[in-house]
């Protein structure tokens, strides 16, 4: 792919996503060009991963064929008034942040922009992300299939409708850190019986992991998959009977309602 790929605002998201592009191969690092407020992480992206550093957005907008809004939802709207006159008919301009429509998106790029609306997640950063895409009426269906093959390396990725974005951004975006909290939890309860804190990562980990990978290949309800485990009578049906009765399940879905509700109000 000859395309330059730019990266206005280099921080945790934007470094995820260059970390697999870098490792997919798929482009070269120097077609990766970054701009960012504070420099120094642009010098630690450069020296580890090659990419070029910009002086500013404006040379990001100018310079790449694609350019990923890598910076907090309240800057969007500032950052796109900086580098609207970069807008060309053949560019695009990849939206990343929760509760920017594309109704807003265009009202500052141009009704005219190619533009991809995104959900990308932090497990980008081991190729294992989930990216929600929404594409607007000017991406033809060649440039999608690029832009597919350029988000296939941060990991899986589904079209949805934008009237989904909310959603997606609680169950996916966001979810990671549910799932960080779920492991830090399960470690902790392991290093209170004796197990050294590395390890019980590793455990805690891996069972995530290996249990994400049943539900993903086996296609069986999760439900289901939670019957094998608890044998009659058995320890696992214990600690089942504690999260039932601490409301894991409620807490989980007014904890996604929430986040669903502020994502919208971005
Ligand atoms: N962190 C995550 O898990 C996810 C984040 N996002 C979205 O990605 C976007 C970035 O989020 P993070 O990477 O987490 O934030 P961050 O705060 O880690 O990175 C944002 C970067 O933008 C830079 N910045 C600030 N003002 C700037 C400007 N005027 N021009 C250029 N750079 C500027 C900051 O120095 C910072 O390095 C947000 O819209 C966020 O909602 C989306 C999905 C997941
Ligand atoms: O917390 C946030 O606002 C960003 C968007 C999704 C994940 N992180």
């Amino acid at each position: 792919m000859d395309k330059k790929i730019g990266f206005i605002g280099c921080g945790n998201m934007a470094q995820a996503m260059i970390s697999a592009l870098v490792k997919s191969k798929l482009i070269e690092s120097n077609q990766i060009i970054a701009s960012n407020r504070s420099k120094n992480i642009l010098e630690k992206m450069n020296k580890e991963y090659g990419i070029t550093i910009a002086s500013n957005n404006i040379e990001v907008a100018e310079k790449c064929d694609i350019v990923f809004l890598a910076v907090k939802p309240n800057l969007y709207e500032m950052v796109m008034k900086e580098i609207k006159d970069s807008v060309t008919k053949d560019k695009i301009f990849v939206s990343i942040a929760p509760g920017k429509t594309m109704e807003f998106l265009e009202a500052h790029l141009g009704a005219d922009a190619k533009i991809l609306r995104t959900m990308p997640n932090t497990p980008s950063m081991v190729s294992e992300g989930m990216t929600a895409i929404c594409p607007n009426s000017n991406i033809d269906s060649e440039e999608l299939e690029l832009l597919i093959k350029l988000i296939e390396s941060f990991g899986a990725v589904e079209l949805i409708e934008e009237k989904l974005f909310d959603a997606v951004v609680a169950v996916s975006g966001s979810s990671p850190a549910y799932v960080f909290m779920f492991i830090e939890a399960m470690a902790d309860a392991a290093v209170i019986q004796g197990m050294p804190r590395a390890q019980a990562y590793r455990f805690a980990a891996q069972a995530v992991l290996g249990s994400a990978k049943m539900v993903l290949e086996s296609k069986s309800h999760p439900g289901e998959l939670k019957d094998m485990v608890c044998s009659p009578g058995g320890t696992t049906i214990e600690a089942v009977a504690v999260l039932e009765e601490k409301g894991m399940r409620s807490a989980v879905i007014e904890a996604m309602r929430k986040c669903a509700q502020k994502s919208k109000g971005m």
